[in-house]
């Protein structure tokens, strides 16, 4: 079967430099939401993925694989991988552009299986922007920042208002102000 994947951005596309007020290098990020199954750290079952901002407009996720995330004995569950993967792109896209957005499509290849045990090392950048949507794409490597790749995701997203969040979810909109600019 060939691996060979399609056109990636699949359209024409800018690269814009991140945003002014992005976090710096080396800045450790916080969850977006407490209860956020990706980060949040008040969902005991959660993947609690840890983030930072990398080198070269770059968002570093760390997901730790617990036996709660099985999926065949002993091995990571391929969609809660996946779901790493939105998370860690979810925040490339929102810390580097400081733009509310969700993911329109998410498109993972899975390489090799992930142990109970291993830690993912998911690298995160920005691929390019048209419009409201925002592509990026992200390598996930086993145990170590230059470990072996483990998965390679591509995600389309979708910059929203905040109102998205309000009218659809229960984001308070209390919370809509001008220095609320990522994802609830
Ligand atoms: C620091 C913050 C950290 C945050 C981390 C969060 C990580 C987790 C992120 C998530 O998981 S978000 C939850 C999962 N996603 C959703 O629930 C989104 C559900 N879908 C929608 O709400 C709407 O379909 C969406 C907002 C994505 C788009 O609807 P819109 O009516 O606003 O826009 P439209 O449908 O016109 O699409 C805008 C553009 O995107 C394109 N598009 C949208 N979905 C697409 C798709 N699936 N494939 C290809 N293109 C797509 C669409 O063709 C169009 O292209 P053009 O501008 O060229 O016309």
């Amino acid at each position: 079967m060939s691996r060979v994947p399609p056109k990636w951005p699949p359209v024409e596309v800018e690269h814009p430099a991140p945003h002014p007020d992005a976090p710096e290098q080396g800045t450790k990020l916080g969850p977006h939401y407490a209860h956020c199954f990706g980060c949040g750290d008040e969902t005991e079952g959660g993947l609690h993925l840890q983030t930072e901002c990398g080198h070269d407009a770059t968002i570093i996720a760390q997901f730790h694989v617990t036996d709660a995330h099985q999926g065949a004995p002993g091995l990571a569950h391929g969609g809660l991988l996946a779901c790493a993967f939105d998370e860690a792109l979810g925040s490339t896209v929102g810390q580097l552009l400081r733009k509310p957005a969700v993911t329109g499509k998410l498109e993972t290849d899975f390489l090799r299986p992930v142990p109970v045990g291993s830690t993912l090392h998911i690298a995160g950048k920005l691929d390019g922007v048209a419009g409201r949507k925002v592509y990026a794409s992200a390598d996930g490597r086993l145990d170590a920042p230059d470990g072996p790749i483990a998965l390679r995701a591509r995600a389309l997203f979708v910059i929203v208002d905040f109102s998205h969040f309000t009218e659809h979810g229960t984001a308070d909109p209390r919370d809509v102000h001008p220095d609320r600019d990522i994802n609830p």
